[in-house]
């Protein structure tokens, strides 16, 4: 049967994809197949029922219907070159790569290739990713919905028409889950600091983070405002807050960390 995915690069973000889609029933594992020269890793897909191959010489046969490039920029060119029979045809490129814009595809597959641009995260695993989703003309509308519906299976999608716009994406929720993985472990340390047994510090920093990015989805109020709900006059938080507000510190920390992602996802597209 002529598969409907194939997965190139099963590392961290292609398996989180790829489990995502078919614990929703998206997609069913015979409709996939995974090509990662890494064994443990295509034994870790197998595990999932997927078929697998180590390169481009042991692909199944007939055309799928979509490609999803999930490896490093540094290598998604020469990748992309080993896919070159299917390009300006009616298979879809689908690449996470970050920097890499649509035109390096357009180059090596020919300018005619239905090439998609997306940006996921790994919370994409547990159907809660943040999806942001750039296409180039040759897209179909059928090919688009069907992997706008593949997508969302990983969680939330957003569509950009600007290009230009992926980097900035990719700063703020490509690499962001890894800023609140990091604010979760100063919390725990914070709260180790402060005399609370480990266990016991992580729980407390977990649970907050999930309790409050909860609230901030399903409240109607503004996150300002859930944060001067907490903020009694003169009480503790307000004492917490002078010290992270205080100078816009953590404002300015944060613009500068995702400005620094910003700007090396644009070195990367070079
Ligand atoms: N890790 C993340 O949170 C996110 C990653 N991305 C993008 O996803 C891409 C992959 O990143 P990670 O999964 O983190 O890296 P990774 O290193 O975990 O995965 C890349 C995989 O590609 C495999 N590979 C190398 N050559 C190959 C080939 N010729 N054919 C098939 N597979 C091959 C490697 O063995 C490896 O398992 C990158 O381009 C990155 O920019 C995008 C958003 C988030
Ligand atoms: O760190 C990186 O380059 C990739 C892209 C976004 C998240 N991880």
């Amino acid at each position: 049967m002529t598969v409907k995915v194939l997965l190139a690069g099963c590392g961290n973000m292609g398996y989180a994809m790829l489990a995502g889609w078919l614990k929703s029933g998206q997609l069913r594992p015979s409709e996939a197949f995974v090509v990662e020269p890494n064994a443990d890793l295509r034994a870790r897909a197998e595990k999932l029922g997927v078929a697998t191959g180590a390169s481009t010489s042991q692909l199944p046969v007939g055309t799928p219907e979509i490609v999803v490039l999930a490896v490093k920029p540094q290598v998604i060119r020469e990748v992309t070159a080993s896919y070159e029979h299917l390009g300006n045809g009616k298979t879809t490129f689908v690449s996470v790569a970050a920097g890499t814009p649509i035109a390096t595809f357009e180059q090596v597959l020919g300018d005619k290739t239905p090439v998609i641009r997306v940006m996921p995260n790994t919370p994409a695993a547990i159907g809660k990713g943040m999806m942001v989703v750039c296409a180039n003309p040759h897209v179909s509308a059928r090919t688009k919905q069907f992997v706008d519906d593949l997508l969302a299976a990983s969680g939330a999608v957003a569509t950009i028409d600007d290009e230009k716009l992926m980097d900035a994406v990719t700063a703020v929720s490509g690499s962001g889950p890894a800023y609140i993985f990091h604010f979760i472990e100063c919390l725990t340390a914070a709260a180790e600091h402060a005399g609370l047994p480990a266990e016991t510090a992580k729980l407390l920093a977990m649970q907050t983070v999930y309790g409050a990015a909860s609230l901030a989805f399903e409240s109607d109020e503004e996150p300002g405002l859930l944060r001067q709900q907490v903020t009694s006059p003169n009480g503790t938080t307000a004492a917490a807050l002078a010290v992270l507000m205080g100078d816009d510190r953590l404002k300015s920390l944060v613009t500068e960390a995702v400005e620094a992602a910003r700007l090396r996802s644009v070195e990367l597209g070079k």
